[in-house]
């Protein structure tokens, strides 16, 4: 699969795009389960290791089939390295903490070594712990976990798993927020989140749009006018969503079960 050469900054406007409906939700996950694992076995056969940056949301509980027969016991979690898209800035322990979230739903019942799973430094302020996340993905480069964008001069992950809020937002990338239009940053943060909890990190759309293959994951009638919007509508257009603005460098593959998907025509 060969990668398009990135036209601006931070954005493939030829990456691939696949788009997988289902009936139901639990097909989604069905579904899911098979595509993460059949994407660890290809980056850890190629090189040894696989990276994916989690999403908190409705993702975690999607992937619930991951921790399953027979991926529990075939996947090779001891080559993973988890990083976290976005983070609410609390503590690690705290019911909104994404963190938690990823632990109690996932990362608990895998045997990924702990220090492969790249949480925040949650005793540090928005704008601290956002510089520190960025200095540490820096360094995983410089330690050769992950690898630095040719293309791109952002970290290259293998895989991201993203979800999409109601209105279109991915991340902690809001719809009339200037995060979303970070061009030079790795890591920024928020202290006024539409949604909350108001204070969060995020990563930026330069890269996000870094990583070779991004799976965006929505279900839920709520969804289905973002939906609906993202792949109807052009490219170029002058003020897309956030969700719009998503192109990795190699596939986006859409997860869609049928009350997210209703709103789109077929042949999308
Ligand atoms: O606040 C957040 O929202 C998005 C979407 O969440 P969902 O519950 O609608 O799936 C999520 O992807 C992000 O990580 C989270 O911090």
């Amino acid at each position: 699969m060969a990668a398009e050469m990135p036209t601006e900054k931070g954005l493939n406007f030829h990456s691939k795009k696949e788009i997988l409906k289902f009936n139901q939700e639990e097909q989604v996950a069905v579904a899911l389960a098979k595509y993460i694992a059949d994407l660890s076995d290809k980056f850890v056969n190629e090189k040894g290791s696989f990276t994916v940056v989690l999403s908190g949301g409705t993702l975690i509980d999607t992937m619930r089939k991951l921790v399953e027969a027979p991926y529990k016991d075939s996947v090779a979690w001891s080559k993973w390295y988890i990083f976290f898209l976005d983070e609410r800035v609390v503590p690690l322990d705290d019911p909104d903490s994404n963190y938690k979230l990823a632990k109690d739903g996932f990362l608990s019942k895998v045997p990924i070594p702990r220090e492969h799973i790249y949480a925040i430094n949650d005793s540090l302020t928005p704008e601290a712990a956002a510089d520190d996340y960025e200095e540490r993905l820096k360094q995983s480069v410089q330690q050769g976990i992950l690898r630095k964008s040719h293309m791109t001069g952002f970290a290259e992950f293998d895989l991201m798993l993203l979800g999409m809020g109601p209105e279109g937002h991915v991340a902690s990338l809001f719809c009339w927020h200037f995060q979303r239009f970070e061009k030079e940053r790795w890591v920024t943060f928020i202290k006024e989140s539409p949604k909350p909890p108001s204070e969060r990190i995020t990563f930026t759309f330069p890269l996000i749009n870094s990583a070779l293959f991004i799976a965006m994951v929505v279900t839920g009638e709520d969804a289905a006018d973002a939906v609906k919007v993202a792949l109807s509508r052009p490219h170029h257009n002058y003020m897309p969503l956030p969700v719009e603005m998503v192109s990795p460098q190699l596939m986006l593959t859409w997860f869609l079960d049928g009350p997210a998907a209703h709103k789109v025509r077929t042949e999308c």
